[in-house]
Parts: C-alpha cells; sequence; structure tokens
C-alpha cells in the first residue's frame, strides 16, 4: 500500500532578508492574480513597475529585524510543525511541507509525492480562516499543477479551519500567561483584505459589506466570508478566556494601497484606544499559525511604537501557534478526519 500523502502549505517568505531575494518573493507573491486581483497588464504595472521596486528595500529592512540564526521565524516554524506532524502520523503518512511562493515550493512537495507514489493526497493550507489570496491560492495552485498529471490521485482540501477547538485553546493557552484579564484592552488583529475581494467572494452577490456589522457575524449564508470567519474566531477564543463583549476589538492589519480594505484599521483602532486612556493592550494574531513578519515586526515593533507615541505603554503580542503541541494535535486531528 502507498501511503497517504499530507501537505502543508503556509504562505512563504523570502529566501533570505537581501534586496535581491526580498525582490523576488515580493514579485512572486503580488503578481499572483488573486492577491493583487486586477487586469493582467495592470498587475504587471503596478507590482514590476511601482510597487516591488520600491517596496523592497523597505521590507528588506523589517526581514533583517526579524531573521536570526534559524532564518525566518515563518518558515522556520513551518519545518517544526510539518516535522512534528510526520512524527505523529506514523509512517502510514507521508507529510510534505511547501510555501505558496518561494521555497520549498508547492511543485517541488508534489513532485516528492508523486515520486513516492502517495495513494492520496490531502492539502491543508495553513491559513484559519478563508481568503481567496491565501487558501483559494494555494488550492488553485495545486489543482493547476496535479491537474496536469496522468494519474490524479484522490485529492482533498481544508478550506477553513477558523473554528477549530484545538486552535482556540492553544491561542487562549499562549495568552494564560500574560493574565488577559490585567490589560485595559484585548485586540484580535488579523491580516487585512481589500473590501472588493471580501465583495468578490460573496457568491449569493446580496451579503457581504450590503450593511452595516453584516460581515461581523457568521451565518450560513456569509460562511465563507473572512471577515465573519476572523470574528467568530475572537468571539470563541474570547469565550474561552471569559474576555466580555466590551473588553475586546476586532481588527485587520497589513493594509497595502490606498483603496478600502476590511475594517476597522488596526492603526485606526488603536488610536481610539489611546484617546479612551487605555494604556496596556494584549494582541492576539490569530490570522497566522506561525510568528512571521506581520506579528514580530508590525504589530510588537511598529504598533508598540505607535501606541507609546499616543500615550499608550504596552503593546503585548500572544505567541502564535508555532510548536505548541495543542495546535499539531489539531492539524492531526484535520488529517484524521
Ligand atoms: C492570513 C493570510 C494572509 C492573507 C489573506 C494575505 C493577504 C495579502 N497580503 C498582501 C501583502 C503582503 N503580505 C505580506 C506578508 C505576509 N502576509 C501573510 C499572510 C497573508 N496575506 C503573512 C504570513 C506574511 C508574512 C510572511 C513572512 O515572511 O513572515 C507582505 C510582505 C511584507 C511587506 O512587504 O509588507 C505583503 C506585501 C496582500 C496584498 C494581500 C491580499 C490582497
Ligand atoms: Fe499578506
Ligand atoms: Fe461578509
Amino acid at each position: 500500500m502507498g501511503k497517504k500523502g499530507v501537505l502543508l502549505v503556509n504562505l512563504g517568505t523570502p529566501d533570505s532578508p537581501e534586496v535581491p531575494d526580498v525582490r523576488k518573493y515580493l514579485d512572486e507573491f503580488l503578481m499572483d492574480e488573486r492577491v493583487i486581483d486586477i487586469p493582467a497588464f495592470n498587475r504587471t504595472l503596478l507590482v514590476k513597475g511601482i510597487i516591488v521596486p520600491f517596496r523592497s528595500p523597505k521590507t528588506a529592512k523589517l526581514y533583517k529585524e526579524i531573521w536570526d540564526e534559524n532564518g525566518s521565524p515563518l518558515l522556520y516554524y513551518s519545518k517544526i510543525q510539518a516535522a512534528m506532524v510526520q512524527e505523529q502520523l506514523g509512517d502510514e503518512y507521508h507529510v510534505e511541507l511547501a510555501m505558496r511562493y518561494q521555497s520549498p515550493s508547492i511543485q517541488s512537495a508534489l513532485d516528492n509525492m508523486k515520486a513516492r507514489l502517495v495513494e492520496s493526497i490531502q492539502v491543508i493550507p495553513l491559513f484559519p480562516q478563508y481568503a481567496s489570496a491565501s487558501t483559494g491560492s494555494v488550492i488553485q495552485k495545486v489543482m493547476e499543477i496535479v491537474g496536469k498529471w496522468q494519474t490524479v490521485p484522490p485529492i482533498s482540501f481544508v478550506n477553513s479551519f477558523h473554528d477549530n477547538k484545538l486552535l482556540i485553546e492553544t491561542f487562549a493557552d499562549n495568552a494564560r500567561k500574560y493574565d488577559p484579564s490585567s490589560y485595559d484592552q484585548i485586540l484580535f488583529s488579523f491580516h487585512g483584505l481589500p473590501e472588493r475581494q471580501l465583495k468578490k467572494c460573496d457568491h449569493s452577490g446580496h451579503h457581504c459589506l450590503k450593511s452595516a456589522d453584516c460581515c461581523s457575524t457568521l451565518t450560513d449564508v456569509n460562511k465563507f466570508c473572512y471577515s465573519a470567519q476572523c470574528h467568530h474566531t475572537a468571539k470563541l477564543i474570547a469565550a474561552e478566556l471569559n474576555i466580555p463583549d466590551a473588553q475586546y476589538s476586532v481588527c485587520f492589519q497589513s493594509r497595502l494601497g490606498k483603496e478600502p480594505w476590511v475594517q476597522p484599521y488596526t492603526s485606526e483602532v488603536l488610536k481610539d484606544l489611546a484617546a479612551q486612556g487605555k494604556k496596556r493592550l494584549l494582541v492576539f494574531c490569530p490570522a497566522f499559525v506561525a510568528d512571521c513578519l506581520e506579528t514580530l515586526y508590525e504589530v510588537t515593533v511598529e504598533y508598540g511604537e505607535e501606541f507609546k507615541k499616543l500615550g499608550g505603554e504596552e503593546v503585548q503580542l500572544v505567541s502564535s501557534l508555532n510548536d505548541h503541541p495543542k495546535w499539531i494535535e489539531a492539524i492531526v486531528g484535520m488529517v484524521k478526519n
């Protein structure tokens, strides 16, 4: 009997924090039609002509701040996660790790699976909440490659796991050491998305962003809405820690460009909280399963400094799922169920 293939895919990171590698990474990432979802000609002009040349040197500096002896934290933790999952699943399974952009590539991971004659492939994009730009892009890339094989094996995809019980418990476990009740406000800061992409994902055509708060409650109609799934994850973590509704805020970080992204923006929420006299904030980033540039730099350094300038005292990040055994159990559970 062949082994059952499991492909874990995270977003990707540059091969090094040097400008040429960051340029290569941003180019591949932002030329993805699901990320910068505008006509190909305009995307090429915008990405290759403006964003990549201007952004790469700045982004490289940021990557240098988080790069350590283990390299990029995102890749480092992803490798550990894959190794721990392989260890727990045992010989019956063959686990591969891939990154949607740069290395290890999805192509090489699937080539390895093909060479090992796996009898099936289960793909788990490592994004708790579904977005076309993340999960959708991974699914499309895998289908493009496997779709060309002469023998297409049984293949399945995890679409989202925003309400996974063990994921919720892991974030809560990680927060307990900070005593959440001692903070003035808890923030759930998710990666942002252009509002346009939220609307495009609404196949009903009449739900997302049609009324105030329509994307902040998860229902049968909007069950694939990124914003609604983010709000739901936050609600479940807050319930696990007995955080009252008024004590927490959901917000969205990492905006790129001038068009509207999903709101409220984390930077605006920081301003409001500072104006209310809040001094100490505890911040979860539950769109990420591993610490990365967006948690270690954007939240800890950038938002930390911004909040202090506004009169605040502390922004404390809750570590991501990283190598927490319960999170590994969560992945194993997704594979087995
Ligand atoms: C949660 C999943 C992610 C979604 C959805 C997502 C959408 C998205 N991102 C950009 C632009 C950038 N993102 C960048 C970094 C980055 N993004 C994610 C995850 C999602 N992005 C992660 C995990 C990371 C960090 C990777 C790491 O190496 O640590 C960057 C690069 C950094 C920078 O230059 O600011 C960009 C650019 C867009 C445009 C988008 C949706 C349209
Ligand atoms: Fe991103
Ligand atoms: Fe929505």
